[in-house]
């Protein structure tokens, strides 16, 4: 049979640190020719007039909590899949959370299996590092997942690793790329306990960045990295969130040979504490998000490339379990239909240039986790790609939000881009707000 072959057409291209007119070739899975006019050959090639959108690969979130199995009253791996090409992220790293969590081999097959039956975006998981499954944790064969997740800070799921012998084995005995959540144990601890004699469980939300406090970030992120630089672990510190954690990472070496890289959520970038008194509990994440100096410093970072990557660390949780007094409101929020778009915004704003969208959210992530043939717009590269109008303006609310749990911790705000195609493999799988009937989500495959 003949490949299916689609002509994107007068598209302005943003790749490697370029923006430029072109058409792009796919045929079949893979983006055939790039060049400045390309001809359709025969009367079967599919044309898209691309005329006055930007075209970018397909953004790769390295952190999603999609829940499955166990939390499904949450989100599911479809809803949120989904959710996620609507907002142009063709890929996600998946992370062990669950329930079960993800701890062994067979656990982790499972989630494979729910995936390559249900989900609309390619896909991998983090293999989940706990107390007691070290002999487990040297089973993972680092070809087959994006790499290791521990918590070093408690959260959602219950899986702080806070014996140091063990991570001290972890570290030193693992090949896998270790992926860490950064909050000292003890230093939250007694913060809680200082505002919970105070206030009791009712304590107000705007205290949450000084319970979760830039001192307990800091702390166990330069514990972390020290016993990276000890052991010669391969380390990627999640969701920095204070100015003081910018200054441990070096910009002076080309990420594919750095040791010890770092990523920035969506939320630490958007949002600061003088957002506590509107959002609330909505805004509730762990790290949590502080203060505005912090925002500029993570900023600044990001762009001088001591910080890697931009995810979303997309935390669903119903709104009944949002809608709670602190203590109990459970930390987290969804983001993945929203994360490219909140970034063009900031584009917008002046504060990026499109193509450091990209070089964040598409390229680095494919260095960083060595994603075979994606994050690129590249000949013989997987057509993974997404086009938005950059003056289109839409806000978010009830009726176009994707999430399960139904609610977005940007409900109310106007973006000026809109994501109109995304190709996924290939195929045309949405277009103009509809999802199109096609299975062509596939397994992240490393060159490792
Ligand atoms: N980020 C969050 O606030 N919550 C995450 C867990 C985590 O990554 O800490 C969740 O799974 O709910």
């Amino acid at each position: 049979m003949k490949e299916k072959t689609t002509l994107i057409k007068n598209a302005k291209i943003i790749n490697e640190g370029k923006v430029f007119s072109g058409d792009i070739l796919i045929e079949g899975e893979y983006i055939k020719q790039i060049d400045t006019s390309i001809s359709a050959k025969s009367a079967n090639v599919k044309i898209v007039d691309a005329e006055g959108k930007y075209i970018l690969p397909g953004v790769i979130d390295d952190q999603v909590h999609f829940r499955e199995p166990g939390l499904t009253e949450k989100a599911t791996i479809e809803t949120e899949s989904r959710a996620a090409i609507a907002g142009g992220i063709t890929s996600f790293i998946e992370m062990p959370n669950t329930n079960p969590q993800t701890t062994t081999i067979e656990k982790l097959e499972e989630k494979f299996a729910i995936a390559a039956e249900t989900s609309s975006a390619n896909y991998s998981f983090m293999f989940g590092g706990t107390n007691d499954n070290l002999e487990e944790i040297l089973k993972v064969d680092k070809t087959n997942v994006a790499g290791l997740k521990l918590f070093l800070g408690s959260s959602t799921g219950n899986m702080l690793v806070d014996n140091p012998e063990v991570l001290e084995k972890i570290f030193s005995s693992t090949d896998l790329l270790i992926s860490v959540h950064c909050e000292d144990e003890a230093t939250i601890k007694a913060n809680f306990k200082k505002y919970h004699d105070e206030y009791g469980d009712d304590i107000p939300v705007k205290y949450h960045p000084l319970i979760r406090s830039e001192e307990a970030c800091y702390l166990s992120s330069s514990k972390a990295i020290q016993l990276a630089k000890k052991t010669g672990a391969r380390l990627h510190i999640f969701h920095l969130s204070t100015g003081k954690e910018t200054k441990l990472f070096s910009n002076k070496i080309p990420l594919k040979d750095k040791k010890i890289t770092a990523e920035v959520c969506i939320h630490h970038l958007w949002f600061t504490d003088e957002d506590y008194e509107k959002k609330g509990t909505l805004i509730k994440w762990n790290p949590a998000v502080k203060k505005k100096s912090d925002r500029e410093q993570l900023w600044k970072a990001l762009l001088d490339g001591r910080i890697d990557v931009i995810a979303t660390d997309h935390a669903p949780h119903t709104k009944d379990e949002k809608d709670n007094i602190y203590t109990n409101a459970p930390s987290g929020g969804p983001l993945v239909q929203h994360a490219l778009p909140a970034m063009l915004e900031m584009h917008h704003r002046g504060k990026i240039s499109l193509e450091d969208v990209v070089e964040k959210m598409c390229h680095n992530p494919a260095i960083l986790f060595q994603v075979e043939k994606r994050g690129y717009i590249k000949e013989g590269y997987f057509a993974d790609l997404v086009l938005v109008d950059l003056n289109n303006p839409w806000t978010v609310n009830k009726d176009n939000i994707l999430y399960k749990c139904g609610w977005s911790p940007f409900e109310g705000t106007t973006f000026k881009s809109r994501i109109t195609h995304t190709f996924l493999n290939g195929s045309l799988v949405y277009q103009n707000a509809e999802f199109k009937n096609v299975k062509a989500a596939k397994r992240l495959t490393f060159t490792r």
